[in-house]
């Protein structure tokens, strides 16, 4: 017999090769390189070490001091950064926040997902498939159904008028 052919994305090959090209770094980790020699700083979700970059920031080190071994990407953003600014930053890439510490500060219904996706193997594969498969049939589903029951008392009704 032929070979057998796959017909849907293996979730675990799609993970395993996310996972080799891209490191990630939990929050408590990323809080441990906060000093002038060692500072780490998270901008939307990704992971910069800049400690050589320091001296050369426009703004200047103290600034970037502050947010050391934190999440930056609201002063980033606040200050109205250039693309040469967000340029530069690509250079000093290291890797990815965690995907469990991400959007927890973030509102409700982000943490909420991000609850539900921690406890999954494959986060963003599953949360996706599980956020919008079900509720894509589900919700017509009970439309329909609701639908079907209105028109049935409808015609019983007229019927036995
Ligand atoms: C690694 C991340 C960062 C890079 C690569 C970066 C780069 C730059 C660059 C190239 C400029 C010149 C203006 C421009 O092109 O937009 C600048 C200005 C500035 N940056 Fe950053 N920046 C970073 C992070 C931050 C953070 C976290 C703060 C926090 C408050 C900050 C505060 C400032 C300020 C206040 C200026 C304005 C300086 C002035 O106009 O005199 N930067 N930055």
């Amino acid at each position: 017999m032929g070979e057998e052919i796959k017909h849907s994305v293996d979730t675990d090959d799609v993970t395993e090769t996310l996972d080799k090209c891209v490191k990630y770094y939990t929050l408590e980790e990323i809080t441990t390189h906060n000093t002038s020699k060692d500072t780490w700083l998270i901008i939307h979700d990704k992971v910069y070490d800049v400690a050589s970059f320091l001296e050369e920031h426009p703004g200047g080190e103290e600034v970037l001091l502050e947010q050391a071994g934190a999440d930056a990407t609201e002063s980033f953003e606040d200050v109205g950064h250039s693309i040469d600014a967000r340029e530069i930053l690509v250079q000093y890439y290291i890797g990815e926040l965690s995907l469990a510490d991400r959007g927890k500060n973030n509102s409700k219904v982000s943490s909420m997902l991000w609850s539900f996706i921690k406890h999954r193997k494959h986060p963003v594969l599953c949360t996706f498939e599980t956020a919008f498969s079900w509720s894509t049939w589900l919700i017509p589903a009970i439309a329909a159904l609701a639908v079907g029951l209105v028109y049935r008392y409808y015609m019983l009704e007229h019927k036995s008028s």
